[in-house]
């Protein structure tokens, strides 16, 4: 049914990149954020700039994880090591949760200015998920998910949530391990083998297979398949109207 095999009785969906087109929208902030970071920081070590590339450092070392791993992850990649700060922070603080306090204050402007908008295929999937009495969660490392679920208009077609904010108040891992996955299944009352992955993230595909569930859809938007595959998406697809009519091994 609607391209998954038999056992699955419910969907666990990522937000930013599946049901909504928030995933460039993130991806612009990091981007602003990280290039005025590195640039700063080439001003005064004397090291050449090399600017955040949107393409692999985003779907590498940032995409699908909680903020400040994603700014962890980065600096990382480019032997940057900045004191952990505190969440509360201001955002011009050279810390890793001042880089993210900056980050959500570009995000949050690019949101008001421009909206949200989802993919229409995924709300035409949801809705014949909803019709087939598929169970239904939202799973995401975004502590702004609620506001972008509500934004998208996108309430009532989902039945629980975990995001950014319940996994810090729960201690739950972010992706690629399952915990936050394995908190949606556990909402819906489903095992992880009764349950389906939606992501478009490496992270969060990896994710998926480390937690056992029934089926991994990667859901491509950039051209990754291959390394969607490889990191644990059992089908990859465009767009998942593509899966309203498909046989799970068709
Ligand atoms: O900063 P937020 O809104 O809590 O989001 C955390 C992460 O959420 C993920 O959904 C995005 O793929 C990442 O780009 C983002 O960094």
């Amino acid at each position: 049914m609607l391209g998954l095999p038999a056992h699955v009785t419910a969907c666990l969906f990522d937000l930013d990149g599946v049901l909504t087109q928030t995933a460039r929208v993130h991806n612009a902030a990091w981007t602003e954020t990280f290039d005025a970071f590195l640039q700063r920081r080439a001003a005064a070590t004397g090291e050449p700039y090399r600017p955040f590339d949107p393409g692999p450092d985003y779907n590498r070392y940032v995409d699908g994880k909680p903020r400040a791993d994603g700014v962890r992850s980065f600096l990382a990649s480019r032997g940057i090591v900045l004191p952990e700060g505190s969440p509360d922070d201001p955002p011009d603080a050279d810390t890793v949760h001042g880089v993210g306090n900056r980050k959500n204050a570009v995000l949050l402007k690019r949101i008001h200015t421009d909206g949200v908008e989802v993919y229409p295929g995924s709300v035409t999937y949801l809705r014949a998920a909803a019709d087939a009495g598929l169970r239904r969660a939202v799973v995401s490392a975004s502590a702004n998910c609620r506001d972008v679920v509500a934004a998208a208009g996108l309430e009532s077609l989902l039945q629980a949530r975990v995001d950014g904010v319940v996994a810090r108040e729960q201690g739950l891992r972010g992706k690629p391990h399952p915990d936050t996955f394995l908190a949606g299944a556990k909402l819906l009352g489903v095992d992880p083998a009764q349950a389906a992955v939606f992501e478009d993230a490496l992270a969060g595909v990896a994710a998926g297979r480390a937690g056992g569930f029934g089926y991994v859809v990667g859901v491509d938007r950039v051209g990754q398949a291959d390394e969607l595959r490889a990191h644990g998406a059992d089908v990859v697809v465009t767009d998942l109207a593509d899966l309203v009519d498909r046989r799970p091994d068709a």
